[in-house]
């Protein structure tokens, strides 16, 4: 073994530990059955030694076999082969029981490590990383422990073995003591040959899913814009690499095998030639030749389990380092004691704030991203706020602020009067919904996405169903709010599911209402009715809303323009057409849209008519 090789073995034993401290009698457990299967295999040889010396022996000497003597050779190998069974089943059903609880011990700590991290942690970390962490890595991580069991107890069996061969003819056991180190050695190099071409082709298979999930995923755009030749060409040029990847495993796996298999076949044919010599020279008796050549044949396939241990062990460490990031990222919200007083409309406010967003580019250098800077605005109790902007100005960060979906690295936010740090864990989402640009639904019926796990009567669901306008379609559809929605409400429309996130969000009573471009997807009409629908009903909530519409901006009671990640200026919609150039231009530009939208329903009206 190579020098650096040697912390790395010491660093997998060290995570080995920390799954054996997690499933201790499982383990424990799995390595007694497997110690019983190592004692009784070399027991077996023993057992072969006296039946062959008590009753072959005496058979073939006397010409025949009484039945007495085919019963003693029957009931010895039956014996031992059947507490060999019993052995192999323990192990196999412990070590089973110890892999799936400790990986699923980790499984559950890192999903729920992930809804503890904030929103600025689940920025910087795709998707498919996290499913990765969750899933690949945990079991990468713990599939040692379906091997290793079986190794110890192949250890405690070489050790027996080697003592009952050299019990029986020393001359022998050199021959046992050169075949199992040459088996091992031959195993290491197998295992380190294999190793990176196995990692190799995990990582290409990775690769081939991702494809596959992004080309799936985007299968409108890919069929929309003609991309499918494109596509196909991409998915075969990784599966071509991940083909030939395996194909290198298969021709390493086909140079190795028959070598490693050979070992103990040209050991037992050593000790035939040996032994025949021993007995025909009257050293030594038939018996102990069939002991020895049947030790060596039955241990050489056990020795393997080493192998297979040493090769686990480097996807242990790089699992392990990948879920231990996840358990150990910092950037935890920590949460105080104050709780948010229950009695209606929320006053929310942000003073002096500034956030960045962190980020990784290709070549993994870190740097920061200023989003919002000296931001102060207020969400006066019971009153509706625009937040009107262009692209990229910093719309979304500050609806994320105001309901600590993440922290500013300066200056405060306070839900009436308390600083959003200060509040117990659970107090902020209790009082504040909110309903973001993406809806997401969940593959259950329109009931359960709305009422989300929470008590509501079916009246309820219905009422806030008819805040958000969606009444209408749902009452058509089969089974009414019973009805599924399919993976991500796939059977529904975009404006459809806006409506039943908007009405995840009004059944919960909010005292603050965080609508970001939550009616983008409905026709105006119908986003006007929402609206006054919400302010109808909530006179217990203040309303922060995200606008790209005239229809909602001029319903909210203030607006403040963003340009830039800074407050540019705050007023009625009257004061900042008056006196700020840059909301004007804006809302000229949506007023023009508006104006052409109708245009064109005029005229498909007039069409129909
Ligand atoms: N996760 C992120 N990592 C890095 N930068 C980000 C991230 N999210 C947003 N930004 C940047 O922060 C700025 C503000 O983004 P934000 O989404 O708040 O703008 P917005 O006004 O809501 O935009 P839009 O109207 O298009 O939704 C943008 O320049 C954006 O590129």
């Amino acid at each position: 073994m190579s020098v650096d090789a040697a912390p790395s073995l010491r660093r997998s034993l060290g995570i080995v530990g920390v799954g054996i401290r997690r499933e201790p009698r499982w383990f424990a457990l799995a390595v007694a059955g497997s110690a019983l299967y190592g004692v009784m295999t070399v027991l077996t040889a023993a057992a072969i030694g006296k039946v062959t010396r008590e009753q072959v022996q005496p058979a073939v000497a006397a010409g025949h076999a009484t039945p007495a003597q085919l019963w003693a050779i029957f009931g010895w190998i039956a014996g031992v082969v059947v507490i060999n069974v019993v052995g192999v089943v323990i192990r196999r059903i412990a070590a089973g029981f110890t892999m799936y609880n400790v990986a699923a011990g980790f499984r559950r700590e890192v999903t729920r490590q992930y809804l503890r991290l904030p929103l600025a942690w689940h920025h910087r970390h795709p998707s498919g990383q996290l499913l990765s962490n969750a899933n690949a890595d945990v079991e990468a991580t713990w599939n040692v422990f379906a091997p290793l069991p079986m190794a110890i107890g192949v250890i405690i069996m070489l050790v027996a073995g080697i003592v009952q061969m050299i019990l029986v003819d020393p001359v022998m056991a050199i021959i046992g003591l050169t075949v199992f180190p040459l088996l091992f050695l031959a195993n290491m190099v197998f295992q380190r040959a294999m190793s990176p071409k196995v990692s190799r082709a995990q990582q290409l298979r990775a690769e081939v899913s991702e494809v596959a999930h992004e080309s799936f995923e985007a299968a409108l755009i890919v069929k929309s814009m003609g991309r499918e030749e494109q596509e196909s060409v991409r998915f075969e040029e990784v599966t071509r690499r991940l083909q030939r990847a395996n194909v290198e495993v298969g021709r390493t796996r086909g140079t190795f095998d028959p070598v490693i298999e050979s070992i103990p076949t040209l050991g037992t044919l050593a000790v035939l030639v040996v032994g025949a010599h021993q007995v025909a020279s009257g050293r030594l008796e038939p018996a102990a030749v069939v002991q020895v050549a049947y030790l060596i044949s039955v241990l050489a396939f056990p020795v393997r389990a080493l192998g297979w241990v040493l090769g686990e062990l480097p996807r242990t460490v790089v699992g392990w380092d990948r879920v231990d990031a996840v358990l150990k990222a910092r950037g935890e919200l920590a949460f105080g004691e104050a709780e948010l007083p229950r009695r209606g409309a929320s006053h929310a406010a942000l003073s002096h704030v500034d956030y960045s967003y962190d980020i990784v580019d290709e070549a993994g250098e870190e740097s920061t991203f200023q989003a919002i800077h000296e931001v102060s605005l207020e969400v006066p109790a019971g009153s509706t706020v625009a937040l009107v902007g262009p692209t990229g100005s910093g719309k979304t960060t500050l609806t994320n602020l105001t309901l600590r979906l993440v922290d500013p690295h300066r200056g405060h936010v306070t839900l009436d009067g308390l600083d959003l740090r200060e509040i117990t864990r659970g107090g902020v989402s209790a009082v504040a919904a909110l309903v973001p640009q993406q809806t997401f639904m969940f593959d259950d019926t329109v009931s359960g996405n709305v009422a989300l796990g929470g008590d509501y009567t079916d009246d309820q669901v219905w009422a806030a169903l008819e805040i958000a306008q969606a009444t209408g379609f749902v009452q058509d559809l089969p089974l009414g709010i019973e009805t599924r929605v399919g993976e991500r409400g796939t059977s529904l429309s975009g404006g459809q599911r806006q409506r039943i996130a908007l009405a995840r969000a009004v059944i919960r009573g909010p005292q603050l209402l965080v609508l970001d471009d939550a009616t983008s997807a409905v026709d105006p009409a119908v986003e006007q009715a929402i609206l006054a629908g919400l302010r109808r009903s909530s006179a217990g909530t203040s309303v922060l809303v995200v606008a790209y519409r005239m229809s909602t901006i001029t319903l909210a009671d203030q607006i403040v323009y963003v340009e830039g990640g800074r407050v540019v200026d705050h007023g009625t919609h009257r004061e900042l057409e008056q006196r700020c150039e840059g909301y004007q231009r804006l809302v000229t530009a949506y007023a023009r849209e508006a104006a052409e939208r109708a245009a064109v329903a005029a005229d498909e009206e007039g069409a129909t008519a």
